[in-house]
């Protein structure tokens, strides 16, 4: 018996009236897991005894009828600390690293009666736009086992996306829910910076990291993110900005909104069929009354170059921290304290992570600093300015999460560049610090293909009312790929 054909409202009218339990649903769950888990190697580590358990003591004090995620399976990306369960950030140097501490995400979700699942594979560190990236293993994606996910939260996507589990934590530093969401035909959202508590994510660029969720609509995804929202005293860059409801203008009408699409996203680089997709989605909330222009976000061009350098020093500081001495993994055969750092770090990081504590390390070396780090600042400042024009007279800018769909695993892990250059529209979102969701708009080649909508600061409302006027006019989030569909 499988659940993950119906939406967390519809479980939890279920769960409330008693015709299904919170031990059933999990249990169900697991064997969705198993049964396509061997396929898409999503999870690095499952947590069904504890699952269980929880699911039990859900099921004995009743569920909680005002929460709509009371006795709810979630999976969590593996970069988000979860007490007496190992955190690894999909990296060999955090191996058998068990955290003392839960993320505040994650007690949030608890108190709400989430049901915690496991942890899902990841680009390590969160370094990577394809999940290959993990130290562990690739995940595939499920629509196609011969492509890539995305990343890096490729297993919080493919597990989603493949029918084991109805929702998932990410997190985005550059991309990282938007593209995997696009890549797997499903709706991924990455918050304002600063919505939701970063306490408990392991750091990578901590001026951009945020965590955000998946779930195959956009209104399960908004029930999540107001479940994780907030001001957290241990994050001191969480705004106390209130956080509403984020279904509330969900049905409303979107007549009369106004919605830009930026020129530079619709440029070079930008597969011709995605563009085509992302016109005719436009024309879809046109048909709505909406109106949409064109508009220019004309220093988006150096975003890549910006985000490379300021989230690459970022990391380089950040992963300082994991010297084999107080996390994880220690190197055998060393020498003296140095040796245990160089030999640990040398032998515990991946290629790509070493790649970035190089170039961050390097940008912000004295002599380099004021070309590379100073200078990125001053042209993310530009970043910022343009998309406040835009808001000035626009609720919305509207465009393609990805320049391309899926490629094949293999295809671009040993071309970091062009990795890297998948990015491109979903980096200034993050070096501005918006919220913005990708929600599926087609397919290309029979894989689908994200459009996002990127918001004002604090305005996810928005982002989700008309993410859902899209997704009530079409039909491409009831396409499922065939896993999804498999018997348990
Ligand atoms: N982590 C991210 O959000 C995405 C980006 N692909 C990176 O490697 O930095």
């Amino acid at each position: 018996m499988t659940f993950n054909n119906k939406t967390i409202s519809e479980l939890h009218a279920l769960l409330v009236s008693k015709e299904i339990s919170a031990t059933e649903l999990t249990a169900a769950t697991f064997e969705d897991i198993r049964s396509r888990e061997s396929q898409v190697d999503a999870f690095l580590k499952l947590t069904e005894d504890q699952a269980l358990v929880h699911a039990t003591e859900i099921d004995a004090s009743g569920i909680d009828v005002g929460n709509v995620l009371s006795g709810i399976p979630i999976a969590i990306k593996d970069n988000i600390v979860t007490k007496n369960v190992e955190t690894t950030a999909s990296s060999k140097i955090l191996t058998g690293w068990i955290p003392p501490y839960d993320a505040t995400v994650i007690e949030k979700l608890k108190s709400a009666g989430a049901i915690l699942v496991g942890k899902t594979n990841m680009d390590e560190f969160a370094m990577g736009g394809s999940g290959e990236n993990s130290s562990v293993k690739p995940t595939k994606n499920a629509w196609d086992l011969t492509k890539v996910p995305g990343g890096s939260s490729s297993g919080s996507a493919s597990s989603v996306a493949s029918g084991e589990v109805r929702l998932s934590l990410g997190s985005d530093t550059g991309g990282s829910i938007r593209q995997p969401a696009s890549f797997s035909g499903i709706v991924g959202v990455k918050p304002t910076y600063g919505r939701v508590s970063r306490f408990g994510l392991i750091a990578f660029g901590s001026s951009f990291d945020q965590i955000g969720p998946f779930a195959p609509t956009v209104r399960e995804s908004a029930q999540v993110l107001t479940a994780i929202s907030g001001f957290d005293k241990k994050d001191a860059t969480t705004t106390d900005a209130t956080v509403p409801d984020f279904t509330s203008k969900i049905g409303q009408s979107i007549n009369g909104m106004k919605i830009g699409i930026a020129k530079e996203h619709m440029g070079p680089g930008v597969d011709p069929e995605v563009k085509s997709q992302i016109l005719a989605a436009a024309s879809i909330l046109e048909q709505q009354g909406a109106i949409i222009e064109e508009v220019s976000l004309p220093h988006s061009e150096y975003g890549v170059a910006v985000y490379y350098i300021v989230a690459s020093s970022e990391a380089s500081s950040n992963l300082q921290r994991f010297d084999g001495i107080r996390f994880g993994y220690r190197a055998e055969g060393a020498t003296s304290l140095d040796d245990i750092y160089v030999k640990s770090r040398s032998e515990g990081f991946g290629e790509e992570v070493k790649r970035r504590i190089m170039l961050g390390t390097y940008s912000l070396s004295a002599g380099y600093y004021d070309a590379y780090f100073k200078k990125a600042g001053q042209v993310r400042t530009l970043i910022i300015e343009d998309f406040n024009k835009v808001f000035s007279d626009h609720d919305l800018i509207l465009g393609p999460t990805a320049p391309t769909p899926a490629y094949k695993l293999g295809a671009l892990n040993h071309d970091p560049i062009t990795m890297y250059q998948g990015d491109m529209l979903t980096i200034p979102v993050n070096l501005a610090g918006l919220p913005a969701i990708s929600v599926p708009a087609g397919f290309v080649n029979e894989m689908p293909i994200g459009m996002q909508l990127i918001g004002k600061r604090n305005d996810e409302e928005t982002i989700y009312q008309v993410a859902a006027a899209f997704e009530g006019a079409t039909n491409f989030h009831n396409e499922k790929p065939t896993i999804f569909g498999k018997e348990a």
